[in-house]
């Protein structure tokens, strides 16, 4: 099947395109990504080695997809992957190389520079600060510092960041660059050999950069990924490059014959990694010598109501796009509570054909919860885990462990057949429980700890009954025994508590007593992860508290929702699809509903307005036909709420 559509003269001329590299910079559903797939399918057609990148994994299905959809032959001669998916094979390709070893050394030599600019720039202009670099002093207290902390420190310090006391045993008076430089090079070093990626947790945000890093220190003589042999290199959401991968793409340079990249400045989602689309696009021009910049006008995804919105959201120096869709497309502010909303949304035949998105997954797990009380299905995008599997749901389902854990023996009420499934369900609870930073296990206690668990449900409860008496280190310092006697006496009262009591009030308990609100915050990528995942550690115990859950009864909730997760049935109606705003980057809905404007939640406070806009405007672009914009009746909206509903009027 070729393309199920013919290109606009504007599209053409993209097309057929011959000189030189070349920058298209346009608004949602103009087919950015249309004409990036068709070129790259012309381009083969004629023997081009073509690679396309895209900036998620999101983009690079949906890039993927309709290759393979338009035309499955070519489609194989195209090369569709992620640029940090691209800059990891070549990370691991310069780490299996012999003449270039990552140890500390390695890693103090090149990492440790790039720490120091970027904790530089963190501190410009604040004069009650030195800058490291070139202040022999400081970088002198910097390594001391690293050195401290890795013989004594490190694991409970990393995690608890936000403790001052911490901090100030471990950096006494040093100044607080020396601080956060610390913190930088341990979650780069950390991440530095790549498979340890996987684990994910602290430091995950990094570990792409740590890449970069590491390529851009093996020199470009070394470089030899799969897309280096490629000439024709095609660039989709081209707005998400950071400087980082800015340097990296120039790396390929003048190997290139022609590199077309697309994007919209207004659908800029990953400020947190410093890309910056108002300066990429200028600075790509400058870099890559591009000289032509072509428009598109008309979006084929909306008509005209919905363009409206559109560009009410976009930057005010961008041109209008105008909505060619063939619906004329519908905003409805939506105010029923959630639950008789989804409930009404359920009744409809068509709520398949719909997406239900929230900013980040956190504001999901209200949604996924309502829909799981009401027995209707739903769908998840791949990239966005059930609620149930969640870090705080997990911590959350370890602690119902505890409290239900059978005195004696193995059997419960919920256990299933599978027992090797049991046994990894056990270890990730443990996992989740154990590594509570202020547990302060080496780590191969907590291995063996968690190993045991794992054989036997029995050994749950004896680990637990355990964990309270476990003796101080000598070096204990005073913050390190009071964080882990909290834990212990949390514990203590968890397993004293009767199996049949609520288990909301119980939690709620084990948390004040744990401060596990900080550990949950601790644990994230950043500070608006962080406040993500207590949000949805909120909604849980709220939840539980509502319905009024015993800790066997949501175990057997959750091994349901599981089952009927794992093997769907297949004469149900298929329920609407959940996902984050940036999970649904490049996808389109004929109905959209956004949940959460209220106050906030979205757009969330202590982050920059503008992001917040940008965030709304891909949401708001992802419908065809209708957008739903919901907020809770008891709750006031957030300003987001009021300016869309006014720009679509
Ligand atoms: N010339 C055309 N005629 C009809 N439909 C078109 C045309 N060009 C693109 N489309 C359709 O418009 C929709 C949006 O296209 P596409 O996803 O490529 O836009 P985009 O600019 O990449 O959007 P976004 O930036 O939001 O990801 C798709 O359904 C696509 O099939």
């Amino acid at each position: 099947m070729s393309a199920p559509f013919t290109p606009t003269d504007e599209q053409r001329r993209i097309l057929d395109h011959a000189d030189g590299h070349l920058l298209i910079e346009a608004a949602a559903g103009s087919g950015k990504t249309s004409v990036l797939a068709l070129l790259a399918l012309e381009y083969a057609a004629v023997g081009r080695a073509v690679l396309a990148l895209t900036f998620s994994a999101n983009g690079k299905a949906v890039l993927a997809d309709r290759l393979a959809a338009w035309n499955p032959r070519l489609a194989d001669k195209v090369t569709v992957a992620t640029i940090d998916e691209v800059c990891e094979a070549e990370a691991q390709r310069c780490l299996a190389d012999d003449r270039l070893s990552v140890d500390d050394g390695w890693a103090l030599d090149h990492v440790l520079p790039c720490v120091i600019e970027r904790t530089n720039e963190a501190f410009a202009g604040d004069e009650r600060h030195p800058q490291l670099e070139g202040h022999a002093e400081a970088r002198r207290d910097l390594l001391d510092a690293f050195r401290f902390i890795k013989q004594s420190l490190a694991p409970g310090l990393i995690g608890d960041e936000q403790d001052p006391d911490w901090i100030e045993q471990a950096i006494g008076d040093r100044p607080y660059p020396v601080w956060h430089a610390f913190l930088e090079y341990e979650r780069r070093r950390a991440v530095l050999p790549v498979e340890r990626r996987k684990r994910r947790g602290r430091g995950f945000r990094l570990a792409g950069d740590a890449c970069y890093d590491l390529v851009r220190a093996a020199g470009q003589e070394g470089l030899n990924p799969p897309g280096f042999g490629q000439r024709y290199l095609l660039l989709d959401e081209f707005h998400d490059t950071s400087p980082l991968q800015l340097e990296f793409l120039s790396l390929w340079g003048r190997r290139l014959q022609r590199v077309v990249a697309v994007g919209d400045r207004d659908q800029a989602l990953q400020a947190w990694r410093a890309a910056d689309a108002a300066h990429i696009f200028p600075a790509f021009c400058e870099r890559f010598a591009v000289r032509t910049r072509l428009p598109l006008s008309l979006s084929f995804r909306f008509g005209p109501r919905l363009a409206q919105l559109a560009n009410a959201l976009r930057s005010p120096s961008q041109a209008p796009v105008q909505g060619a869709g063939d619906s004329p497309g519908r905003v409805v502010e939506e105010r029923r509570p959630l639950a008789a909303f989804l409930k009404a949304l359920g009744q409809d035949p068509d709520a398949g054909g719909c997406a239900i998105l929230a900013r980040d997954a956190g504001q999901l797990v209200p949604v996924q919860l309502a829909l799981a009380e009401l027995g209707q299905p739903f769908r998840l995008h791949e990239r966005v885990l059930p609620f149930w599997r969640r870090g705080e749901a997990r911590l959350l389902q370890a602690l119902a462990e505890i409290v239900a854990a059978p005195r004696t023996g193995e059997t419960r009420a919920h256990a299933q057949p599978d027992p090797e499934y049991l046994k990894r369900q056990r270890r990730l609870l443990a996992e989740r429980l154990l590594s509570l930073p202020g547990w302060l296990l080496g780590d191969a206690t907590r291995q063996d700890l968690i190993d045991h668990i794992a054989d036997s449900a029995a050994n749950w409860r004896a680990v637990c009954e355990m964990l309270p008496r476990v003796p101080f280190s000598p070096d204990a310092g005073e913050a390190q025994r009071g964080r882990r006697s909290q834990l212990q006496a949390a514990i203590a009262a968890l397993l004293e508590a009767p199996a049949d009591q609520a288990l909301g009030p119980l939690v709620r308990a084990f948390a004040r007593a744990a401060r596990l609100e900080t550990d949950l915050a601790a644990y994230a990528g950043s500070r608006e992860q962080g406040r993500a995942r207590v949000a949805a550690w909120r909604h849980l115990v709220d939840h539980l508290d509502a319905q009024g859950f015993t800790a066997a009864g949501w175990l057997k909730r959750l091994a349901d929702l599981e089952r009927r997760h794992r093997y769907p049935s297949e004469t149900a109606r298929p329920g609407p699809l959940l996902s984050s705003i940036f999970h649904a980057k490049g996808s389109e809905w004929d109905r959209v509903v956004l949940v959460g404007l209220e106050e906030g939640r979205f757009p969330l406070a202590n982050v920059p307005f503008a992001e917040e806009k940008r965030y709304a405007y891909v949401a708001c672009t992802r419908a065809r036909r209708a957008l739903i914009l919901h907020a809770e009746p008891g709750a006031t909206p957030g300003r987001l709420l009021p300016l869309l509903m006014e720009a679509a009027q």
